[in-house]
């Protein structure tokens, strides 16, 4: 086993919780192993669920993309701005320093834009895109409000109202095979956003989390991961954490590991300001973000310039860990 990493820190830190409770807020065992996580390790591992992503159809069209580039190309055309379908990797002359992934990145504004400025797209696509849109509209309707309400019970915050699913999105991730990549598959990070939920294919594992220092590794056998992000400890002040995670490498090595994720964010206008005494006294926020100055939107262009350098969409060098220490520093300027 590598160095630094260890099992088993799921069971001593009980943060597994079955899906099937959180179905039910009043389900008390739910509620406090979520609510132990938030605030612990900023990560809960969740087994039973009832519904599983398409893992099969989302690796089928990310072969469709690969083989078709005119039809990789259509898709882009309808999100100009950054695209859909991501593979800056492996493009010849690429850095060796990116992250080594390709990624499809949709949302509910997206979809609408595919339907809208292409309206044949989707069927070119496929029942594959049909079965993927399929899940994320569930898990739009009938998973993320219960995970959104458990959030603001535990960070004692009303989320719903500033949470309306405009700035949600579902990233799929298709981790290819091979035995020896250049660099990390996902760079060390915490995530922006509110809360984001990896759906894991339960064949193939990578995902860690640093708890107390060290890098953790979360069992494929796990169906999916809660984690929290940036805005979450922003509005909690810091009662939620936001976990630090990576995927360094597949286990195993050379095995294709295909994950679907589901960021949860605030709207974009949202002021991003700590609206709780629930957590930490002086959690150090730069004073814009302690005065309300800075909204969700204009944090989000500040760190996803730094995401994208990592996914080579920017340009830039990219040092392991930097992206971290630099939005942290960003953030809690005094403490870093
Ligand atoms: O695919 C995974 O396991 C994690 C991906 C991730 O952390 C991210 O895209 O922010
Ligand atoms: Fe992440």
């Amino acid at each position: 086993m590598e160095k630094g990493i260890s099992e088993g820190w799921y069971r001593s830190r009980d943060a597994v919780c079955a899906f099937q409770d959180l179905a039910s807020v009043s389900s008390q065992e739910a509620h406090d192993k979520l609510s132990d996580a938030a605030k612990t390790t900023g990560a809960a591992l969740v087994s039973n669920l009832p519904t599983r992503p398409p893992i099969a159809a989302i690796q089928r069209l990310f072969e469709k993309l690969y083989a078709d580039s005119s039809l990789a190309s259509r898709l882009n055309a309808t999100y100009p701005k950054r695209g859909v379908f991501k593979d800056a990797c492996l493009a010849p002359g690429a850095s060796t320093k990116i992250d080594q992934k390709t990624t499809i990145d949709l949302s509910i504004g997206r979809l609408q834009s595919i339907r809208q400025s292409d309206p044949t797209l989707a069927e070119a696509l496929g029942q594959d895109f049909d079965d993927v849109v399929s899940f994320y509209t569930y898990i739009e309707t009938e998973v993320l409000p219960i995970v959104t309400r458990a959030t603001s019970s535990i960070s004692g915050l009303d989320l719903e109202p500033t949470h309306n699913g405009t700035n949600n999105h579902l990233r799929l991730i298709d981790y290819f095979s091979c035995p020896e990549p250049s660099a990390p598959r996902c760079g060390e990070h915490r995530d922006y956003n509110t809360y984001t939920i990896v759906f894991q294919d339960r064949a193939v594992g990578g995902l860690e989390f640093e708890i107390d220092g060290t890098w953790k590794r979360v069992p494929a056998s796990v169906d999916a991961v809660i984690s929290w992000g940036w805005c979450g400890a922003i509005l909690s002040n810091d009662a939620v954490k936001a976990a630090k995670h990576r995927v360094l490498r597949t286990w195993p090595l050379a095995s294709r590991r295909t994950t679907a994720v589901v960021f949860v964010a605030p709207d974009l206008d949202t002021a991003l300001t700590p609206v709780t005494r629930a957590g930490t006294g002086d959690a150090g926020w730069r004073q814009e973000i302690l005065e309300g100055r800075i909204t969700v939107g204009a944090f989000k262009e500040i760190i996803s310039k730094k995401w994208r350098r990592r996914d080579g969409n920017e340009p830039g060098e990219v040092v392991q860990g930097a992206q971290d220490q630099e939005v942290q520093e960003f953030l809690k300027p005094l403490q870093s």
